[in-house]
């Protein structure tokens, strides 16, 4: 394990009681089409960085989010902060080539994951050092994440089996939160754009939110960045 800690991060908003925004990198949305230009990948990484984002992460699907390895490497190269890997995954090779890359953590969504694979990717993921946030959107995934005792959940607010062609909603963490045992991290994600939006999933427990949209499509990310965070608290479940 290197010094570069997902969990910690999530754990630092107990602490401090504000709650973490970390940055998705999505080249593009299946719902809004291009988002980010490659290049300006560097600067748009630098400035989230400047914005004090506590995290990153990327989608490496190609097909829908325009992602793939070479853009998560210059991600890497450019910065030092935990990277989160966003993909469909089904193999134990996806696994060890996330490694190869430098990421830090893998995204198993529970609802794009083969449930025969599930297990046995985040047991795999563990023993090579990563750490592991396993997806849900619904009631019956997260009790399906909750049954594998993990040390994180995403709760994403849209839904990825329709490749997030729905609006979202934070409801959807506010209605999931009560379920969560208090001692697992939340990372909320998804469908965030104002501050509002941040405050309302770390007053359910969130400790933190992942932004990809709205950063993306921003003139100044890195003052969109304090605005979403520095208006939140975050309350402890
Ligand atoms: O969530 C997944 O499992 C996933 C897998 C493969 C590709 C993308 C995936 N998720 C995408 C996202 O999580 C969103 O891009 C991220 O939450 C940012 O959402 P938004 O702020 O609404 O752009």
């Amino acid at each position: 394990m290197n010094g570069r800690s997902l969990y910690a991060v999530l754990e630092s908003a107990r602490r401090t009681l504000q709650p973490v925004v970390l940055a998705d990198v999505k080249v593009r949305s299946p719902r809004d089409g291009d988002l980010i230009d490659l290049t300006r990948l560097d600067a748009y990484v630098d400035s989230l960085v400047e914005g004090g984002v506590a995290a990153l992460s990327t989608p490496t699907d190609p097909v829908y989010f325009a992602g793939g390895l070479e853009v998560a490497a210059r991600i890497r190269a450019r910065s030092g902060l935990p990277l989160l890997r966003k993909e469909f995954f089904s193999t134990v090779r996806q696994i060890e080539e996330s490694v190869e890359v430098g990421f830090d953590a893998v995204q198993l969504s529970v609802n794009t994951t083969p449930p025969s694979q599930l297990e046995r990717l985040r047991d795999h993921a563990v023993r090579l050092g990563l750490e592991v946030l396993l997806g849900v959107h619904t009631r019956e995934h997260l009790a399906t994440a909750l049954a594998l005792d993990p040390v994180a959940v995403a709760v994403n607010n849209r839904d990825i089996v329709a490749l997030e062609l729905d609006p979202g909603t934070v409801r959807v963490t506010e209605a999931l939160m009560p379920e969560v045992p208090a001692h697992v991290l939340v990372l909320s994600e998804s469908s965030f754009f104002t501050a509002e939006d941040v405050a309302r999933a770390a007053a359910a427990g969130a400790e933190g939110v992942l932004v990809g949209t709205a950063l993306a499509k921003s003139d100044d990310p890195a003052a969109l960045v304090r605005k979403l965070r520095d208006g939140a608290w975050f309350c402890p479940r």
